[in-house]
Formats: structure tokens, C-alpha cells, sequence
């Protein structure tokens, strides 16, 4: 069962394409990632599921019910925000759930001492919305997508613009209701956010699918990580890379060795380095292999169909 499935979902803005023709299937119980960069139709999506923009083509079902001309009525089970969550700022937290279980109605009221526990704000519920940092905002906007108890939780950027323990306390919270068997719909322009809290993922590129898989199937795509390597003698090590085949090295930033292998090449090559008496005196991981693959997908100059991107990245990994 699909807890979300768009077919041929289209929106232009004048002559921008936000979003062109996708496909996208979510199943039930999942935590989907949509990852893509900036500009890439996101949140232009994410908008049309909730009836905030009107598709040009297409059609949209949700748990179930097809939306295509029903627009933000019929949202019974979906919550969540786009663009980031909006609150009264002169009230405080709890007079914002207050009336927005109102709004709601049933009973979504007696949610809210459970959706500020959950959300971690549960000491400072009495506060103007006003003195929340962004990520207690982020939080109190999870919070208000738990009054309506969704089996589907659709979050647009929700670490956006955070300090680190921001970030850190987000992705926990959203952990945390994965647990609970919903299904979330994640947007993201962070391949690790995505690969920590997603199982499975769709990849947007300038409105179009790029890619669509589970993580494990993007990890089995995904090219050698990039490593960044400052060694005593550049031009030896440079010489050294040139019998293995499956190392390669570039020059790169600040003297540094910018090189590309699989995790056991690398090893092996540091290895030679060290018996070649050439020192290593930096090392750190420049990309994992699943943002070398992030960026292969969306920042080529053509728009590349994404059945030719897949099977142009299985010949590369063959
Ligand atoms: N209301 C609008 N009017 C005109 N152009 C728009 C509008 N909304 C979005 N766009 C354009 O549509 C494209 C997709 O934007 P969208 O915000 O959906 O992408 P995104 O992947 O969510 O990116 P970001 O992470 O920057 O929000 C962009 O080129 C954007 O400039």
C-alpha cells in the first residue's frame, strides 16, 4: 500500500518547470527522503500534496484518496508543514496548539501535553512563541503535526538553518516517531540527514526524478568516497598511485592529494605510502561515496533521463 503516489504531477511558475511530470511513490510505514538541491521542486511538491499550489497536470492520492481537485480538504491522517512551520509569535506555544486543536477539532486537544513531551518542549510550553529559537520552532511545528495523530508525516526541511544540537535534537525527535510505524516524507538537501533517518529515497533535480531506491540500492550505485591526503612527498605518492589502478589522485586544495578509492584500496595504499617511508600527515574523508553520488545526480549541466543515469552508474561500478 502506498501512503503517497503523484503520477504525472506538473507545476510551472511563468517559464520555470518547478516540477515535471514525477512519479512518486512512498510506500506505507517508510521514511522516504526527497533529496535534492536547491531549486530542485521540493517544496513545490511537498505543497501540491497539501492542496497549497495547485498542480498544472497530474494527480495526487494520499492514504488512499486521490486529492487532484479536492485541495486542502480532504487531509484527514496528513500533517505536517512547508516551508517551515508558522505560529502566532506574540502567544505562547501552548495557546498555538490550543487553537489549532481548535481548528482541527475531534480530539486533537487532549494531544497536546503529549505532542509537547514528545517534541521536548514539554518545561517551556508557557513561552511566547516569539523567544524559541528556529529549532524549538521546528520542534513546536512537529509538535502541532502530532495533534492530528498522522499516519502520514510530511516535513519540509526541518533542520534547515540549525546550529549542530539543533540538528541533532530534530533528527532524534523524527527517530523517534519513525518508531511508531507512521509513514514520513522527508525533504532534505543532506545526503547524511537522509541516509541517517531514510530507508528509502527519491533524488529531484531541476523538477525532474533522478533517482528512486532504497538506500541500499543507492549505496550499491554509489562511486568511490574522495579522500583528502597531505603526505611529505606529494610528487612520490602521486608516482605510487600510478601502478593501482583502483586509486586514483588528483591534486588538491592547500598541497593536499585530493584521491579517489574504495575504503580497502585506501587502506592498502596508505599502507604502501607508509613502507615507501612517505608520511601521512592529514587524512580525512572529502565525500562519502553516497554524496559523490548526491552530486553526479544533480549537478550535471544536461538533463539526463534517470533510467540512463542508472544504468550509465552500474556500468561505471561494473
Ligand atoms: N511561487 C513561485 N513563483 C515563481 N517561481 C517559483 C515559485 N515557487 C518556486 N519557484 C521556482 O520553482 C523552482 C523549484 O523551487 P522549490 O522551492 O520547489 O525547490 P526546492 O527543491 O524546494 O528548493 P529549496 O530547497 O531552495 O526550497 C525554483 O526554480 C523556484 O525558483
Amino acid at each position: 500500500m502506498l501512503a503517497v503516489e503523484t503520477q504525472g504531477l506538473a507545476k510551472r511558475f511563468g517559464e520555470v518547470v518547478a516540477v515535471d511530470a514525477v512519479d512518486l511513490q512512498v510506500k506505507e510505514g517508510t521514511v522516504h527522503g526527497l533529496l535534492g538541491p536547491n531549486g530542485a521542486g521540493k517544496t513545490t511538491l511537498l505543497a501540491m500534496l497539501f492542496g497549497l499550489v495547485r498542480p498544472d497536470a497530474g494527480s495526487i492520492t494520499l492514504l488512499g484518496r486521490t486529492q487532484s481537485h479536492l485541495g486542502a480538504r480532504n487531509l484527514g491522517g496528513v500533517a505536517g508543514f512547508v516551508d517551515g512551520p508558522r505560529f502566532y509569535p506574540y502567544l505562547s506555544a501552548r495557546r498555538n496548539l490550543e487553537l489549532l486543536a481548535a481548528l482541527d477539532g475531534g480530539s486533537a486537544h487532549t494531544r497536546i501535553d503529549e505532542a509537547f513531551e514528545i517534541a521536548g518542549l514539554a518545561e517551556r510550553h508557557t513561552d511566547k512563541v516569539r523567544g524559541y529559537s528556529l529549532g524549538m520552532r521546528q520542534r513546536l511545528g512537529i509538535a502541532a503535526s502530532l495533534l492530528r495523530d498522522p499516519k502520514l508525516l510530511v516535513l519540509d526541511e526541518p533542520t534547515n538553518g540549525l546550529d549542530p544540537a539543533g540538528v541533532r535534537d530534530i533528527r532524534a525527535l523524527i527517530k523517534n516517531l519513525t518508531d511508531s510505524g507512521r509513514t514520513v516524507l522527508l525533504s532534505s538537501h543532506n545526503m547524511t540527514e537522509v541516509e541517517q533517518l531514510c530507508g528509502e529515497v527519491t533524488v529531484m533535480r531541476a523538477g525532474r526524478i533522478v533517482f528512486h531506491g532504497t538506500m541500499d540500492e543507492m549505496r550499491a550505485q554509489a562511486p568511490a568516497p574522495s579522500y583528502l591526503l597531505h603526505t611529505s612527498d606529494n610528487d612520490q605518492a602521486v608516482a605510487l598511485a600510478a601502478s593501482r589502478p583502483q586509486v586514483l589522485v588528483d591534486r588538491g586544495p592547500d598541497r593536499a592529494l585530493l584521491v579517489h578509492a574504495r575504503p580497502a584500496d585506501m587502506d592498502a595504499y596508505a599502507i604502501a605510502l607508509g613502507k615507501s617511508d612517505i608520511a601521512i600527515r592529514g587524512y580525512a574523508v572529502r565525500q562519502t561515496s553516497l554524496e559523490n553520488l548526491f552530486f553526479q545526480l544533480t549537478e550535471d549541466q544536461d538533463a539526463i533521463p534517470a533510467d540512463q543515469v542508472e544504468a550509465d552508474l552500474a556500468e561505471a561500478v561494473a
